[in-house]
Protein backbone atom coordinates (compact mmCIF):
# COMPACT_ATOMS: atom_id res chain seq x y z
CA UNK A 1 0.00 0.00 0.00
CA UNK A 2 0.84 3.39 -1.06
CA UNK A 3 -0.34 6.00 1.43
CA UNK A 4 0.03 9.94 0.57
CA UNK A 5 -0.69 11.77 4.00
CA UNK A 6 -2.33 15.04 3.07
CA UNK A 7 -2.97 18.33 5.56
CA UNK A 8 -6.63 18.35 5.43
CA UNK A 9 -9.42 17.69 3.50
CA UNK A 10 -9.12 20.29 1.06
CA UNK A 11 -5.42 18.79 0.27
CA UNK A 12 -6.82 15.69 -0.06
CA UNK A 13 -9.42 16.44 -2.22
CA UNK A 14 -6.88 18.07 -4.84
CA UNK A 15 -4.09 14.96 -4.04
CA UNK A 16 -6.88 12.76 -5.15
CA UNK A 17 -8.21 14.50 -8.30
CA UNK A 18 -4.80 15.06 -9.45
CA UNK A 19 -4.66 11.76 -9.07
CA UNK A 20 -7.20 10.67 -11.18
CA UNK A 21 -6.55 13.33 -13.65
CA UNK A 22 -2.90 11.87 -14.56
CA UNK A 23 -4.47 8.68 -15.26
CA UNK A 24 -6.99 10.00 -17.13
CA UNK A 25 -4.70 11.81 -19.34
CA UNK A 26 -2.08 8.72 -19.67
CA UNK A 27 -4.94 6.56 -20.73
CA UNK A 28 -7.78 8.38 -22.05
CA UNK A 29 -10.04 5.56 -22.40
CA UNK A 30 -9.89 4.41 -18.80
CA UNK A 31 -12.35 2.37 -16.95
CA UNK A 32 -12.82 4.55 -14.30
CA UNK A 33 -14.29 3.08 -11.18
CA UNK A 34 -16.24 5.87 -8.95
CA UNK A 35 -17.63 5.93 -5.34
CA UNK A 36 -20.26 8.39 -3.80
CA UNK A 37 -20.34 9.47 -0.02
CA UNK A 38 -19.52 12.64 1.34
CA UNK A 39 -15.47 12.24 0.94
CA UNK A 40 -15.54 12.07 -2.91
CA UNK A 41 -17.31 15.12 -3.34
CA UNK A 42 -14.12 17.53 -3.09
CA UNK A 43 -12.41 15.58 -5.64
CA UNK A 44 -15.19 15.84 -7.91
CA UNK A 45 -14.85 19.70 -7.23
CA UNK A 46 -11.48 19.46 -8.81
CA UNK A 47 -11.98 17.51 -11.15
CA UNK A 48 -14.51 19.56 -12.55
CA UNK A 49 -12.37 22.52 -11.72
CA UNK A 50 -9.28 21.09 -13.57
CA UNK A 51 -12.07 20.19 -17.11
CA UNK A 52 -12.87 24.11 -16.87
CA UNK A 53 -9.38 25.44 -16.79
CA UNK A 54 -7.70 22.90 -17.84
CA UNK A 55 -10.16 21.14 -20.77
CA UNK A 56 -8.89 17.19 -19.55
CA UNK A 57 -11.05 15.15 -21.89
CA UNK A 58 -13.48 12.32 -20.31
CA UNK A 59 -14.57 11.30 -23.80
CA UNK A 60 -13.40 8.63 -24.22
CA UNK A 61 -13.60 7.15 -20.14
CA UNK A 62 -15.95 4.55 -19.36
CA UNK A 63 -16.79 4.95 -15.29
CA UNK A 64 -18.82 2.01 -13.09
CA UNK A 65 -20.44 2.97 -10.20
CA UNK A 66 -19.71 1.09 -7.11
CA UNK A 67 -23.35 1.44 -5.79
CA UNK A 68 -26.82 2.33 -5.43
CA UNK A 69 -29.89 2.43 -3.05
CA UNK A 70 -32.96 -0.33 -3.63
CA UNK A 71 -35.92 1.18 -4.42
CA UNK A 72 -34.52 4.79 -5.77
CA UNK A 73 -35.33 5.84 -9.27
CA UNK A 74 -32.31 7.65 -11.03
CA UNK A 75 -34.12 10.71 -10.77
CA UNK A 76 -34.54 10.96 -6.85
CA UNK A 77 -32.49 13.67 -5.54
CA UNK A 78 -31.23 11.08 -3.13
CA UNK A 79 -30.31 8.03 -5.35
CA UNK A 80 -26.62 8.03 -6.47
CA UNK A 81 -27.25 8.65 -10.06
CA UNK A 82 -28.59 12.18 -9.18
CA UNK A 83 -25.57 12.38 -7.02
CA UNK A 84 -22.92 11.24 -9.81
CA UNK A 85 -25.18 13.73 -11.89
CA UNK A 86 -24.87 16.61 -9.91
CA UNK A 87 -21.29 16.48 -8.54
CA UNK A 88 -19.99 15.25 -12.21
CA UNK A 89 -21.40 13.98 -14.40
CA UNK A 90 -23.26 17.23 -15.67
CA UNK A 91 -20.41 19.15 -15.49
CA UNK A 92 -17.59 17.17 -17.87
CA UNK A 93 -17.43 15.72 -21.19
CA UNK A 94 -18.08 11.80 -20.42
CA UNK A 95 -21.17 10.94 -23.02
CA UNK A 96 -23.99 9.92 -21.21
CA UNK A 97 -23.95 5.89 -22.42
CA UNK A 98 -20.33 5.79 -21.30
CA UNK A 99 -21.74 6.34 -17.86
CA UNK A 100 -22.32 3.19 -15.30
CA UNK A 101 -24.29 2.90 -12.26
CA UNK A 102 -26.60 -0.58 -11.00
CA UNK A 103 -30.46 0.41 -11.32
CA UNK A 104 -31.50 -0.44 -7.59
CA UNK A 105 -35.05 0.50 -9.11
CA UNK A 106 -35.01 -2.34 -11.60
CA UNK A 107 -37.87 -4.93 -11.02
CA UNK A 108 -35.23 -7.95 -11.12
CA UNK A 109 -32.46 -6.62 -8.80
CA UNK A 110 -30.75 -10.27 -9.27
CA UNK A 111 -30.47 -9.75 -12.93
CA UNK A 112 -29.53 -6.54 -12.95
CA UNK A 113 -26.31 -7.55 -10.73
CA UNK A 114 -25.52 -10.14 -13.63
CA UNK A 115 -25.90 -7.63 -15.95
CA UNK A 116 -23.32 -5.18 -14.02
CA UNK A 117 -21.29 -7.54 -13.61
CA UNK A 118 -21.43 -8.62 -17.43
CA UNK A 119 -21.11 -5.20 -18.03
CA UNK A 120 -17.94 -5.13 -16.05
CA UNK A 121 -16.29 -7.99 -17.67
CA UNK A 122 -17.03 -6.38 -21.22
CA UNK A 123 -15.37 -3.17 -20.71
CA UNK A 124 -12.40 -5.70 -19.91
CA UNK A 125 -12.86 -4.46 -15.79
CA UNK A 126 -11.87 -1.62 -14.01
CA UNK A 127 -8.40 0.24 -14.44
CA UNK A 128 -9.07 2.78 -11.25
CA UNK A 129 -11.45 2.14 -8.53
CA UNK A 130 -11.77 5.24 -6.16
CA UNK A 131 -13.49 3.98 -3.20
CA UNK A 132 -13.96 5.71 0.24
CA UNK A 133 -13.99 4.02 3.30
CA UNK A 134 -17.27 3.55 6.30
CA UNK A 135 -16.78 3.93 9.89
CA UNK A 136 -17.22 0.42 10.16
CA UNK A 137 -14.85 -0.35 7.17
CA UNK A 138 -17.46 -0.81 4.89
CA UNK A 139 -16.57 0.02 1.04
CA UNK A 140 -19.19 0.17 -1.64
CA UNK A 141 -21.81 -0.74 0.52
CA UNK A 142 -20.24 -4.06 1.39
CA UNK A 143 -21.07 -4.35 4.92
CA UNK A 144 -18.82 -6.70 7.66
CA UNK A 145 -19.41 -10.07 7.23
CA UNK A 146 -19.93 -10.14 3.34
CA UNK A 147 -18.30 -12.73 1.63
CA UNK A 148 -15.09 -11.55 -0.17
CA UNK A 149 -16.12 -13.82 -2.94
CA UNK A 150 -19.55 -11.74 -3.71
CA UNK A 151 -19.11 -9.42 -6.93
CA UNK A 152 -22.39 -7.19 -7.33
CA UNK A 153 -24.99 -8.20 -5.54
CA UNK A 154 -27.85 -6.69 -3.00
CA UNK A 155 -27.00 -5.85 0.71
CA UNK A 156 -28.86 -5.07 3.46
CA UNK A 157 -27.40 -2.24 5.21
CA UNK A 158 -26.88 -1.69 8.63
CA UNK A 159 -28.05 0.69 10.89
CA UNK A 160 -24.98 2.60 11.51
CA UNK A 161 -24.07 3.24 8.07
CA UNK A 162 -28.36 4.18 7.77
CA UNK A 163 -27.13 6.46 10.65
CA UNK A 164 -24.10 7.78 8.85
CA UNK A 165 -25.70 8.55 5.73
CA UNK A 166 -28.69 9.95 7.15
CA UNK A 167 -27.33 13.36 7.02
CA UNK A 168 -28.18 13.32 3.38
CA UNK A 169 -32.06 12.54 3.63
CA UNK A 170 -34.44 13.60 5.88
CA UNK A 171 -34.63 11.18 8.29
CA UNK A 172 -33.21 7.90 9.27
CA UNK A 173 -36.27 5.89 8.38
CA UNK A 174 -36.27 7.49 4.51
CA UNK A 175 -32.78 5.91 4.24
CA UNK A 176 -33.17 2.56 1.95
CA UNK A 177 -32.70 -0.55 3.80
CA UNK A 178 -30.92 -2.14 0.94
CA UNK A 179 -28.51 -1.46 -1.63
CA UNK A 180 -26.85 -2.86 -4.83
CA UNK A 181 -22.95 -2.66 -4.65
CA UNK A 182 -20.12 -4.44 -6.31
CA UNK A 183 -18.53 -7.00 -4.11
CA UNK A 184 -15.17 -7.29 -2.83
CA UNK A 185 -14.54 -9.88 -5.53
CA UNK A 186 -15.11 -7.45 -8.17
CA UNK A 187 -13.67 -4.44 -6.35
CA UNK A 188 -10.04 -6.45 -5.83
CA UNK A 189 -9.72 -7.36 -9.75
CA UNK A 190 -9.51 -3.94 -10.49
CA UNK A 191 -6.03 -2.91 -11.30
CA UNK A 192 -5.26 -0.18 -9.21
CA UNK A 193 -7.25 1.17 -6.62
CA UNK A 194 -7.35 4.65 -4.85
CA UNK A 195 -8.91 5.11 -1.18
CA UNK A 196 -9.47 8.14 0.24
CA UNK A 197 -10.41 9.18 4.20
CA UNK A 198 -10.56 12.46 6.17
CA UNK A 199 -11.22 12.94 9.28
CA UNK A 200 -11.08 11.82 13.28
CA UNK A 201 -14.27 9.70 12.43
CA UNK A 202 -12.34 7.86 10.02
CA UNK A 203 -9.08 7.13 12.06
CA UNK A 204 -9.70 4.06 13.59
CA UNK A 205 -11.17 2.44 10.75
CA UNK A 206 -7.60 3.31 9.15
CA UNK A 207 -5.87 2.18 12.31
CA UNK A 208 -7.33 -1.19 11.56
CA UNK A 209 -6.52 -1.24 7.49
CA UNK A 210 -3.19 0.51 7.64
CA UNK A 211 -1.69 -1.09 10.91
CA UNK A 212 -3.45 -4.25 11.52
CA UNK A 213 -2.09 -7.09 9.51
CA UNK A 214 -5.41 -9.07 10.04
CA UNK A 215 -7.62 -9.98 6.93
CA UNK A 216 -10.89 -10.51 7.48
CA UNK A 217 -14.85 -10.39 6.41
CA UNK A 218 -15.49 -8.71 9.71
CA UNK A 219 -13.66 -5.71 7.98
CA UNK A 220 -14.64 -5.28 4.81
CA UNK A 221 -11.50 -2.61 3.93
CA UNK A 222 -8.84 -5.71 5.20
CA UNK A 223 -9.53 -7.05 2.02
CA UNK A 224 -7.46 -4.66 0.20
CA UNK A 225 -4.39 -5.95 2.12
CA UNK A 226 -3.99 -8.17 -0.40
CA UNK A 227 -4.08 -5.64 -3.06
CA UNK A 228 -0.68 -5.16 -4.98
CA UNK A 229 -1.65 -1.84 -6.23
CA UNK A 230 -3.44 0.44 -3.95
CA UNK A 231 -3.04 4.18 -2.96
CA UNK A 232 -4.61 5.40 -0.01
CA UNK A 233 -5.37 9.26 0.09
CA UNK A 234 -5.86 10.31 3.65
CA UNK A 235 -5.66 13.45 5.68
CA UNK A 236 -3.57 14.04 9.36
CA UNK A 237 -6.99 13.31 11.23
CA UNK A 238 -7.85 10.29 9.65
CA UNK A 239 -4.05 8.53 9.60
CA UNK A 240 -3.95 10.02 13.97
CA UNK A 241 -4.24 6.92 15.07
CA UNK A 242 -2.60 4.82 12.38
CA UNK A 243 0.97 4.98 13.73
CA UNK A 244 4.22 4.07 12.11
CA UNK A 245 2.00 3.92 8.84
CA UNK A 246 5.63 5.09 7.15
CA UNK A 247 6.58 1.54 7.61
CA UNK A 248 4.01 0.15 5.79
CA UNK A 249 3.85 2.38 2.99
O1 LIG B 1 -17.50 9.41 2.43
P1 LIG B 1 -18.49 9.07 3.47
O2 LIG B 1 -19.75 9.86 3.34
O3 LIG B 1 -17.92 9.12 4.84
O4 LIG B 1 -18.90 7.58 3.20
C1 LIG B 1 -18.02 6.52 3.29
C2 LIG B 1 -18.57 5.35 2.57
O5 LIG B 1 -19.92 5.19 2.88
C3 LIG B 1 -20.71 5.14 1.70
O6 LIG B 1 -21.21 6.41 1.46
C4 LIG B 1 -21.81 4.16 1.86
O7 LIG B 1 -22.35 4.29 3.12
C5 LIG B 1 -19.75 4.72 0.66
O8 LIG B 1 -20.25 4.99 -0.59
C6 LIG B 1 -18.54 5.48 1.08
O9 LIG B 1 -17.42 4.90 0.55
Amino acid sequence: MKIIQAENYKDLSEKAAKFIIDYVRNKPDLVLGLATGGTPEGTYEYMVDDFKKNKTTYKDVKSVNLDEYVGLSPENPNSYHAYMYNHLFKHIDIPENQRNIPNGAADDLEAECKRYDQLIASLGGVDLQLLGIGHNGHIGFNEPGTSFEKRTHLVELTRSTRRANARFFNTIDEVPTHALTMGIKAIMESKHILLIASGKGKAEAMRRLICEENISEDFPASSLQDHSHVTIIADKEALSLAYNYERRA
